[in-house]
This record gives structure tokens, C-alpha cells and sequence, in this order.
């Protein structure tokens, strides 16, 4: 089976394998199977891909590395050979030809070399002399230098013949992953193909997902090759998950025909130091527009009007006073805290993230409130609140501020994100979204979740406040069991909002981005959804 994964007419919550699982799934597929079966379905799935989608293309050039990549390559060319299309095939770092069928080869690679050549084809070395004649004229480029076999930074004619395909300019279709990808991590240690469009088999890679390479595999295909354990799966979540629509659909909070306002949630939004107004504002009206029952901000700025005109359903209170009230109405549930947002860095505004982590209601901690906990000491009272309270927190910290509470350099954090997300949620209690493109949810046990949704339009100020105040009104609507799944859809409107903003060419900023992750929450629900 193949698809095309972002399709929203077959999406599911498709699972998501690291390298190593994805080698042991192989290995227990081709125990049951007969001799190079994997190898001949992965270079059908592409040959038939490149027809399909580059049904213009009439000559390819096919670039096989030294490894089972290559040798998918070298199946794929076969195949498009015997479609008629003229294909030329270039073996690059793969040395003398005359060493092509010497043992130490992969026996699978060696298998499609023979089919290549019964296909008719004459592949060549590659000579570094005339890497751009050998792409002169190709209308498609097959890329099978390197997939899930990368271990360091391409060299020598791999990182010559990446650069040839990206001077080239000519459309690339990726095998498997972009060559100079890493599959765990999305980054690239060295040079990397920008593909049009990427076959990936077997299963999902994190690094097509989330990384600050991932975007490299453009339009993003998954053939299963009819291996029945990586199929879709609803429940349980895989280890770690794409986070689609279809998952953000069960996270969306039940509205009954009879609710009243205090059934639908009460948050607290505490922030908005002198000069810093603005974010918890945005936080509050978010979480009024995601559909909280009521919601009170309480801002650190004393000089601050009281009354914030375009938003008068918003309940503004002296934070003291909103303090009291959470702590009269922690334990009856149906609420959720927020501090953070412009909440600055004093003595006083530690004090009272202290007093919120010492509640029993769900909290989220954002912006100033993680810089704030960055700042104490791990085995200090604050971080032992954190770890020790009974009911969730949930850390939402961009890049940097993940890597202040790691302690860690901000490239770190992004050379891997997954383990990042998961290494807060343990050394916190708390769940933890790894912001920015391809967004983590972790938390300390359970799975993962990988962010499907958003685009470039949200890296403009104040749209991670508004992430924060949807994500508390989706909490304060949501039973602790199921908090998890409102924090994923949540995180999936507030991408998708952008996603449709960007759709129609519409300008997106912090303040109607709720408007547009309404539109998206409209598509997404069915009446039953919304309504049961
Ligand atoms: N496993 C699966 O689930 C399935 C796998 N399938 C296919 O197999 C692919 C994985 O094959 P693979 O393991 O042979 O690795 P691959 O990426 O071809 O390269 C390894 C070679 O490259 C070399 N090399 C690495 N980095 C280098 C560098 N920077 N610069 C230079 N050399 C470098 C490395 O050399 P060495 O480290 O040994 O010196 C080795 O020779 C996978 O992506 C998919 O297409 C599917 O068909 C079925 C399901
Ligand atoms: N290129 C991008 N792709 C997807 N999401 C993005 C991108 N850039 C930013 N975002 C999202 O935008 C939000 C920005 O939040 P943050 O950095 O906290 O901004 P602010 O502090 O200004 O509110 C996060 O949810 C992040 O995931
Ligand atoms: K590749």
C-alpha cells in the first residue's frame, strides 16, 4: 500500500519508527519472506511513484549509493527501464565496477545490480570530471545515494554527487529519505538533497517529521511494501506518533447540549509584567476562543487598565486575588492555570509560579514561567513541587527555553528533539511540547507525539501564547485521563489554523490566529463530535 501521508481523506495516526526498530521490523519481514523480496516491492513502489507523479518525465537518471539504498535504486531503474523510459544509472561510491559483485557487497545490492543489467541498463562509475553532463537532460532524478545507512557527513563523490543535484535544478524523488538525512533526528551532518517529493519505506522515520532538516523531503510518500505490523494503528498510540488530524479529532473537548459555564472551564492566566501586557492578553483571549467557560487574567503590570475593551467577556483580576480564587477552586476540577506570558523574571513572579505549582489543578507554565524554573536549581524545592504534584503540568518551551531548563546548547536541543522533549518530561513529571516546526509532545512515560501541522506564518510574536491559552482551555474542558489527547488537538488546531491561513494567502498574526484554529476545529468536527 501506498500513500501519500497529509492526505486528509485516508489520514490515521500513523506510527513512527526509529532506525533501530525499523531494522528489527525488517529483519523479522524478510525472515518470512522469499530471498530479496523487500528490495524488488521497494523499487516497484518508486518506479511506480516516478511514473505517476513525474508522468512527464521520459529520462532519469538513477544515482545508486554503495548500500541497500542503492541497491532499491538500482530495482527502481530496472523497472523504469522496462517501461520503456531511458534511464541511465550512476554508481557512486561504490568504486571499481570491477569490485561490484565481490561478496563484501550487500547480497540484495548485488541481486539488483544483475536485474539492472538483465533490464538492459549499463551503469556507470561516477566521474567526479563530468557530474553535471551526467545529469544534463534528465527531467527526473532518482535519489538513492544514502538512506537509513547514514552514519557520518557525506564525502568524496556522495557529497559531490548531492551537490550536483542540487545545482542541477532538476526535480529530485528521494528514496526512502533525502540522502544526507538523519532518520532519527532530522538534521543533516553534512550535505543534503532537497527532494520534490520522498518514497519513504516500511514505516515513518522521526527525522521526515521534526528536525531542522526535515522539510528537506518536500511532499512526503510511505509505501508499507504489505509488511502487516506497520500498518496504521488507532489504539494504542505506536511509541512515538504522528500527530494528524485524525488523532487530533479524539482530543477535542465533548460540548453537551446542556452544558453551563461552569461546566466548560475556568482558566487563570497569570503574566503580563510592565511592557509585557500584550501576551497574557493574547493567552486569555485564545483560551476564550477555544471555548473556556470563563477566564480570568491577572496581570503582573499594576498600572495596567483593568478592563481590557475588545475582549470584555475576559474577568481581570488583582493577581493576589485570582490567586486566592485558584487556590478555593483548585480541587474542584474544571479548571486550568497559566503562568507565563510576559510574566518577566521578579522575585514576586516566582513566588507565585511557586504557589501555582503547589496547587492541585492542571498548569501550564510558558515563556517567563520557564525561564523562571530554568533559573532554580534542579534539586531545589521548585523543580521537587514540579516533580511530586499530583496533577499535570505541561512545559510549552521553544527551542531556547528548552535548552535553558536542560541546560543544554540550543543546537543540541535540536539535533534531537524527541530525546530533548522526553529528557524535560523526565526530569520534570511534567508533559512537555518541544515547540517550533514539527512540534514534540512527551511526557514522561508514554508515547510521543510529532506535530503534523503549521508553517512558517506562526514564527511571529505572540503566537506561542496563544498555543498556551488553547491548550489550558482545552485542559479546563478535559477529565485528567484524557488530557494527553486535548494537549495533541490543541497543538494540532493551532498548526492547522496557520495551515489554512496560509491556504488562502491571508496574513497571520498572534491575534487572529484563534479565529483561524476555530476554522480549522469547524472542518475537522463532525456535528457528533462537537455536539455529543
Ligand atoms: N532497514 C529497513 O527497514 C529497510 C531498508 N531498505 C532500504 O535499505 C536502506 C538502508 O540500507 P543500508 O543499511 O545498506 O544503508 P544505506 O543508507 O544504503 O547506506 C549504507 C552505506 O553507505 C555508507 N555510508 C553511510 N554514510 C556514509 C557517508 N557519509 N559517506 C560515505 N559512505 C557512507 C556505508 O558505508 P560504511 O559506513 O560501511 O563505510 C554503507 O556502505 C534504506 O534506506 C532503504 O532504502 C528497504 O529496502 C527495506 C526496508
Ligand atoms: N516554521 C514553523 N513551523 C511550524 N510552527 C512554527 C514555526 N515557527 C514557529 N512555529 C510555532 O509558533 C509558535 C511560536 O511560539 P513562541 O516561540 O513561544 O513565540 P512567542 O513567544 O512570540 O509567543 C510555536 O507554537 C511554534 O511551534
Ligand atoms: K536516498
Amino acid at each position: 500500500m501506498m500513500l501519500r501521508i497529509g492526505d486528509t481523506s485516508v489520514d490515521r495516526s500513523w506510527p513512527v519508527w526509529d532506525e533501530s526498530s525499523l531494522r528489527r521490523l525488517e529483519r523479522d519481514a524478510a525472515a518470512s519472506l522469499a530471498a530479496h523480496t523487500l528490495m524488488r516491492r521497494a523499487g516497484e513502489a518508486v518506479a511506480r511513484l516516478a511514473r505517476a507523479r513525474f508522468a512527464h518525465a521520459r529520462h532519469v537518471v538513477v544515482l545508486c549509493g554503495p548500500g541497500n539504498n542503492g541497491g532499491d535504486g538500482l530495482y527502481a531503474a530496472a523497472e523504469l527501464a522496462r517501461h520503456g523510459l531511458r534511464v541511465e544509472v550512476s554508481m557512486v561510491a561504490c568504486g571499481n565496477p570491477s569490485g561490484w559483485q565481490d561478496r563484501e557487497r550487500p547480497a540484495d545490492w548485488r541481486w539488483a545490480l544483475e536485474q539492472a543489467q538483465q533490464a538492459g541498463l549499463r551503469p556507470r562509475g561516477w566521474a567526479s570530471s563530468e557530474a553535471a553532463a551526467t545529469l544534463r537532460g534528465a527531467e527526473l532524478v532518482i535519489d538513492a545515494l544514502l538512506g537509513l545507512g547514514l552514519n557520518r557527513p557525506p564525502q568524496g563523490e556522495l557529497s559531490e554527487a548531492i551537490a550536483a543535484i542540487l545545482a542541477s535544478g532538476i526535480p529530485a524523488l528521494a528514496l526512502d529519505l533525502p540522502s544526507g538525512l538523519a532518520a532519527d533526528t532530522g538534521t543533516a551532518p553534512g550535505a543534503v538533497v532537497r527532494a520534490e517529493v520522498t518514497l519513504t519505506m516500511l514505516g515513518l522515520k522521526p527525522g521526515l517529521l521534526t528536525g531542522p532538516d526535515a522539510h528537506a523531503c518536500g511532499e512526503l510518500w510511505l509505501d508499507d511494501l504489505d509488511i502487516e505490523r506497520v500498518r496504521a494503528v488507532d489504539e494504542p498510540p505506536a511509541a512515538i506518533t504522528r500527530l494528524g488530524p485524525a488523532a487530533a479529532q479524539r482530543g477535542l473537548p465533548r460540548i453537551s447540549a446542556a452544558a453551563h459555564k461552569g461546566e466548560r472551564g475556568d482558566v487563570r492566566v497569570f503574566g503580563g509584567s510592565p511592557g509585557m501586557t500584550g501576551a497574557a492578553r493574547l493567552c486569555a483571549q485564545a483560551a476564550l476562543a477555544l471555548g473556556a467557560g470563563r477566564v480570568f487574567v491577572a496581570l503582573l503590570d499594576p498600572s495596567a487598565p483593568m478592563l481590557d475593551p475588545t475582549h470584555p467577556e475576559l474577568m481581570q483580576r488583582q493577581p493576589d486575588t485570582l490567586l486566592q480564587q485558584a487556590q478555593q477552586a483548585s480541587r474542584h476540577g474544571g479548571s486550568c492555570h497559566v503562568f507565563g506570558p510576559g510574566a518577566g523574571n521578579s522575585p514576586g513572579s516566582l513566588r507565585l509560579l511557586q504557589d501555582l505549582i503547589a496547587l492541585d489543578a492542571p498548569l501550564v507554565i510558558d515563556a517567563d514561567g520557564l525561564n523562571l524554573l530554568a533559573a532554580q536549581p534542579r534539586d531545589g524545592a521548585t523543580w521537587q513541587a514540579l516533580r511530586e504534584r499530583g496533577r499535570s503540568a505541561w512545559l510549552t518551551p521553544h527551542p531556547r527555553e528548552a535548552a535553558r531548563l536542560l541546560r543544554w546548547e540550543t543546537t543540541r536541543v535540536q539535533a534531537g528533539r524527541l530525546h530533548a522533549a522526553r529528557e524535560l518530561a523526565a526530569s520534570s513529571g511534567a508533559h512537555c511540547v518541544l515547540k517550533g516546526a514539527g512540534s514534540v509532545v512527551a511526557s514522561a512515560t508514554g508515547p510521543v507525539w510529532i506535530n503534523a501541522s503549521g508553517n512558517g506564518l506562526l514564527a511571529t510574536a505572540g503566537t506561542g501564547d496563544v498555543l498556551a491559552g488553547a491548550l489550558a482551555a482545552f485542559l479546563a474542558q478535559t477529565p485528567e485521563a484524557d488530557a494527553v489527547a486535548a494537549a495533541c488537538a490543541a497543538v494540532w488546531l493551532h498548526g492547522a489554523g496557520a495551515d489554512l491561513a496560509l491556504a488562502e494567502g491571508a496574513s497571520l498574526r498572534a491575534g487572529n490566529l484563534p479565529d483561524w484554529m476555530l476554522r480549522a476545529w469547524e472542518r475537522l468536527a463532525r456535528p457528533s463530535a462537537r455536539h455529543a
